[in-house]
């Protein structure tokens, strides 16, 4: 792959140990280009949710974890950043769709502003509501809704719902975990061409099992292999012809 220039994101030498005798994350570096998307795939265990996390400093919530390394946005180190600053850089959307149960769909796109203790005026406060839910396609469905509590609606309405709440704070980067794992094939395609039009304002980076929608939705991909990642390539090149026979055999299925 060429070298990425002015990367957004850079994984440098990074090693994740749960405990003393495993190693969750090996060594692994990566650039990560601005408004792209980037499928991070690799068998269960290998440690792509324990890399995810860590960028977003979600790590921290496991005791004993041990983080070494570098992981640089737009060249600050984010693992020595101010934890509620690196948050609201770098948004996380989960594989279960999580809005606030008692929060109501207007306050659960603002939630990261609730929170925080940012305070807004009304007008904002419509304007911020409105733009996030549009991005998401959601305004239509919800307009006349937004009283009602989020958790009122269908799956992949609360996964947009939070998508809207994180894009709310306007991150540079965008973490998805699975997103769509726990979505009908509707709502996945929904999210998926969503994720398309998302990355002309914001990086986007996704853990998924699923290789086809990697295929579909991803620039560049990583295959990660007990810890390693063994091969990092943009998407087309890496499911025409992998360099590695172990990224090969996971790409047939004859792996994982
Ligand atoms: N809280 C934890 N404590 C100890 N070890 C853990 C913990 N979470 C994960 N691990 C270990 O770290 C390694 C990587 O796990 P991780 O969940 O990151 O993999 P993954 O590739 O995301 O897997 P999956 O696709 O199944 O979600 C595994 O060996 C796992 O057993």
């Amino acid at each position: 792959m060429e070298s990425i220039k002015d990367p957004i994101l850079q994984i440098k030498d990074v090693c994740i140990s749960y405990t003393s005798s495993v190693m969750a994350v090996k060594h692994v570096s990566a650039d990560i280009e601005k408004n792209s998307i980037t499928a991070i795939m690799g068998p269960s265990g290998c440690g792509k949710s324990t890399l995810l996390r860590a960028v977003n400093r979600m790590h921290e919530l496991y005791k004993n974890i041990r983080v070494t390394g570098e992981i640089l946005l737009n060249g600050e180190n984010v693992l020595e950043m101010e934890p509620m600053v690196e948050r609201r850089r770098i948004g996380m959307v989960f594989q279960r769709p999580n809005p606030f149960p008692t929060m109501n769909i207007f306050d659960n796109v603002l939630a990261g502003y609730i929170l925080n203790g940012i305070r807004l005026s009304k007008s904002q406060k419509e304007e911020i509501v409105e733009r996030n839910l549009r991005n998401v396609s959601l305004w239509d469905e919800v307009k006349d809704s937004l009283t009602k509590r989020g958790t009122f609606l269908s799956g992949g309405q609360q996964q947009r719902l939070c998508i809207a709440r994180s894009l709310a704070l306007q991150p540079d980067v965008l973490l998805m975990d699975e997103p769509t794992s726990a979505l009908d094939p509707i709502a996945t395609k929904h999210i998926e061409d969503l994720m398309d039009q998302l990355k002309k304002e914001v990086t986007i980076l996704i853990v998924t099992h699923n290789m086809s929608q990697a295929m579909r939705i991803s620039d560049r991909s990583m295959f990660m292999f007990l810890g390693e990642l063994i091969e990092y390539d943009d998407t087309k090149k890496m499911f025409e012809n992998p360099s590695d026979e172990r990224t090969r055999s996971y790409l047939t299925g004859k792996m994982g």
